[in-house]
């Protein structure tokens, strides 16, 4: 075998695990989520993997710039970063393409995202291979942990019992349309991680139902951390009135209304600190929140859009000099990411509320050793070489045999929502 630990070859393998149906103010989750596993080997025979978006775009770009990766040192992030950047560089949009764009929640599908999406794609798995050759976690390779576990929270969705056309066995979470049902899904959730806050994704139902799904939530959980996201399905003007009804219940606000300009005006009536995950999501945006005077106090990063491990950091320190909040964004994804973003969160000092996570929805893996265990609703941060997670190759070739199988190529919670209702037209904000 070669000493050499230039990267050899990368492979990129799509694949679908089961989602249950979530709503959102898109719509609802289709029957499979999508991602793509990552593998970088090095001519040594190392494999340093991760997990990111699989929607079609995604997977273009990655095969894309892959090549141009062969024969790098697994410690060129700053070469793989430019080699990406000339690569897969969006195309420049035209002034009416960009006008009547839908707001979408589909991760595969922010054009601009496109090199941030890449980069961070491959870094962590530069990033696992380092660790392996250096024998240290990817946490150390960060600048060292900052906290040795890092916490979660309970995400709870309104959601249907079974999907339209339910290909495989209905979940067992059941319906939650109703406060006692969110409450109950609440329960079950903490009593099987043990989270500490919650959030729940609203945007979904009529807003007063959702007001009532938390009040309902700050009785059953008195003292408990809340958050609602209607991901900017409400106007200025209902939110300023949900928030009203939710006095005192509400940790931060996030994502109420459309845009920096929407979320300005909810900021300058309401005194919850507004959080986003919409309006803040790359450096220039950030700048622009800090011209307007931060009407946005809390920046929900994703190191899967935002540039990577490194870049997060950066916007840390972005952060704490500008006096904002930071914690996490997630979407469905499953073990690998959840590590990575576990790694991260423990490399960053300013980490000042409990992270969002998907991960109780699914109920498949691609790791060795199945699902990861939360303690207390907290992940332990890996001390062993790299990521500290393996992929297990059955796992693997079965989620891919899904992925063929499955027909979905991009999300689209708009288009399976016109299975429900046909005149669901996806109109934001909606309330
Ligand atoms: O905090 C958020 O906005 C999200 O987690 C976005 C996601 O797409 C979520 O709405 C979902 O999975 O339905
Ligand atoms: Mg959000």
């Amino acid at each position: 075998m070669s000493t050499s630990h230039a990267i050899r070859h990368i492979r990129i393998t799509p694949i679908a695990f089961r989602d249950p149906p979530l709503l959102n103010a898109a719509g609802i989750h289709e029957p499979w989520a999508l991602r793509s596993i990552i593998e970088i080997e090095t001519a040594s025979g190392l494999v340093g993997i991760n997990e990111s978006y699989g929607d079609e775009p995604m997977l273009d770009a990655l095969a894309k710039a892959a090549p141009a990766l062969v024969g790098l040192s697994p410690w060129a992030l700053n070469e793989m970063e430019q080699r990406v950047a000339a690569l897969v560089a969006p195309p420049v949009q035209t002034a009416s393409e960009f006008l009547g764009q839908q707001v979408s929640l589909a991760p595969g599908t922010h054009v601009s995202k496109t090199v941030a999406k890449v980069v961070s794609a491959f870094e962590v798995a530069m990033l696992d291979l380092q660790g392996q050759m250096a024998n240290a976690p990817v946490v150390d390779l960060l600048g060292g942990a900052a906290r040795c576990s890092v916490p979660f929270s309970a995400y709870l969705f309104y959601k249907y019992a079974e999907h339209a056309g339910q290909p495989y066995a209905p979940d067992a979470w059941g319906e939650a349309l109703t406060p006692q049902q969110l409450v109950a899904q609440a329960q079950r959730m903490m009593g099987q991680y043990g989270f500490q806050s919650i959030k729940l994704k609203a945007g979904a139902l009529p807003p007063d139902e959702e007001a009532a799904g938390i009040l309902a939530l700050a009785k059953a959980f008195p003292g408990l951390p809340l958050r609602i996201d209607p991901n900017a399905n409400w106007t200025v003007e209902t939110s300023l009135r949900i928030v009203e009804k939710l006095r005192g219940v509400l940790e931060y606000y996030e994502d109420p209304a459309p845009g920096l300009d929407g979320m300005a005006a909810v900021a300058r009536a309401c005194e919850v600190p507004l959080a986003t995950n919409m309006v803040v999501t790359d450096f220039a945006e950030f700048r622009r929140n800090a011209e307007m005077g931060c009407p946005v106090k809390i920046v929900l990063s994703d190191h899967h859009y935002w540039g990577g491990l490194r870049a997060t950091q950066r916007l840390s320190t972005l952060c704490r000099t500008f006096d904002l909040g930071l914690s996490m964004h997630s979407n469905s994804h499953l073990g690998i990411s959840l590590v990575a973003m576990t790694h991260l969160c423990a490399s960053v000092p300013l980490l000042t509320y409990a992270c969002d996570t998907h991960y109780p929805w699914q109920d498949e893996e691609v790791i060795e050793g199945g699902r990861l265990q939360f303690e207390a609703g907290s992940l332990r941060v890996p001390t062993t070489p790299g990521l500290g997670v393996r992929l297990d190759r059955h796992a693997l070739a079965r989620l891919h045999d899904n992925y063929l199988h499955c027909g979905i190529r991009n999300r689209d919670d708009l288009g399976q929502m016109r299975k429900y209702d046909p005149s669901f037209d996806g109109r934001q904000p909606r309330f």
